[in-house]
């Protein structure tokens, strides 16, 4: 698939394209970019952009269907109707949905772990002396529900605690203390594309529709088994009942 869409553009120019592959293939100009290095960039996006972002809305709707309170405050929050889309300004606007998101990703990170290969000896800021070529592992889940990191609430679905601005308006935290999407030099390239995009669906969703989780026959909630890997998704099936909001005012 990779091979056919790079063939395409090499076909049809890419010269006045925007979308990414041509971007990447217009940036390179005259220098020779083979079609290996392109393939790699297509697949490096998929992997990197769509599981993470299935996991994330996955954990979303799960928590809203625990915690209706919520999915009704994100409701009120969001301007107009279901039948007017929101533009991107008036997204980056949700504070209040902006803190439900990154409350989920902390408990329910869609990268739950990762790790580096040290290119060469050396201490870490606690005094850890790392030998060249060790692995060095950071944990985003265990690390979202540390209490010595959030506190004695740290289980709880709590977006408030996010609110922390003026207005209670959104806070976010040092990358380093919720390194969800990496930090520093090689920090998530999506995170904004990601975050966007889990807040159009969220938004859309929920403006529209309650969404509960049920169980198989339909009636009374079910625990849907989270499973860990490195993009974490839900074990088996994972039954919802939509219902249109519209129709119960
Ligand atoms: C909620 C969604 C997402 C999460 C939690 C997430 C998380 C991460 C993490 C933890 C890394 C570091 C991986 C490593 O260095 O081993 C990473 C890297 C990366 N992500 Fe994301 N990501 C998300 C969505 C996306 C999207 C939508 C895209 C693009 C379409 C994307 C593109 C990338 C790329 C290209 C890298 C490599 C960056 C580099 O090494 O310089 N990600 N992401």
């Amino acid at each position: 698939m990779a091979a056919e869409m790079i063939r395409e553009r090499r076909i049809r120019g890419v010269a006045n394209s925007h979308d990414l592959l041509s971007r990447f293939m217009a940036a390179a100009g005259d220098d020779a970019v083979d079609d290996k290095y392109l393939r790699d960039i297509v697949v490096s996006f998929l992997l990197a952009g769509r599981d993470t972002v299935s996991s994330a809305l996955t954990t979303l709707f799960m928590l809203l269907s625990k915690n209706p309170e919520v999915a009704s405050a994100m409701r009120a929050e969001s301007p107009g109707n279901e039948e007017t889309p929101l533009t991107f300004e008036q997204l980056k606007g949700l504070h209040y949905t902006n803190a439900v998101l990154f409350e989920n990703m902390r408990l329910f990170p869609p990268v739950q772990f990762d790790s580096k290969f040290c290119a060469g000896d050396d201490v870490l800021p606690d005094g850890t002396y790392v030998s060249c070529g060790a692995r060095v592992m950071y944990h985003p889940y265990a690390m979202g529900r540390m209490p010595s990191i959030w506190g004695a609430d740290h289980h709880a679905f709590r977006p408030e605690r996010w609110l922390t601005g003026p207005g209670n308006s959104f806070v976010p935290v040092n990358a380093y203390k919720y390194p969800v999407f990496q930090a520093g030099l090689r920090v998530c390239f999506g995170k904004e594309l990601a975050i966007t995009e889990i807040k159009t669906v969220a938004v859309a969703v929920v403006r529209a529709f309650d969404v509960e989780v049920v169980d198989r026959n339909g009636s009374g909630i079910c625990a849907p088994k989270f499973v860990s890997g490195l993009t974490p998704s839900i074990s088996g099936e994972f039954p919802v009942r939509i219902r249109s909001v519209r129709n119960q005012m």
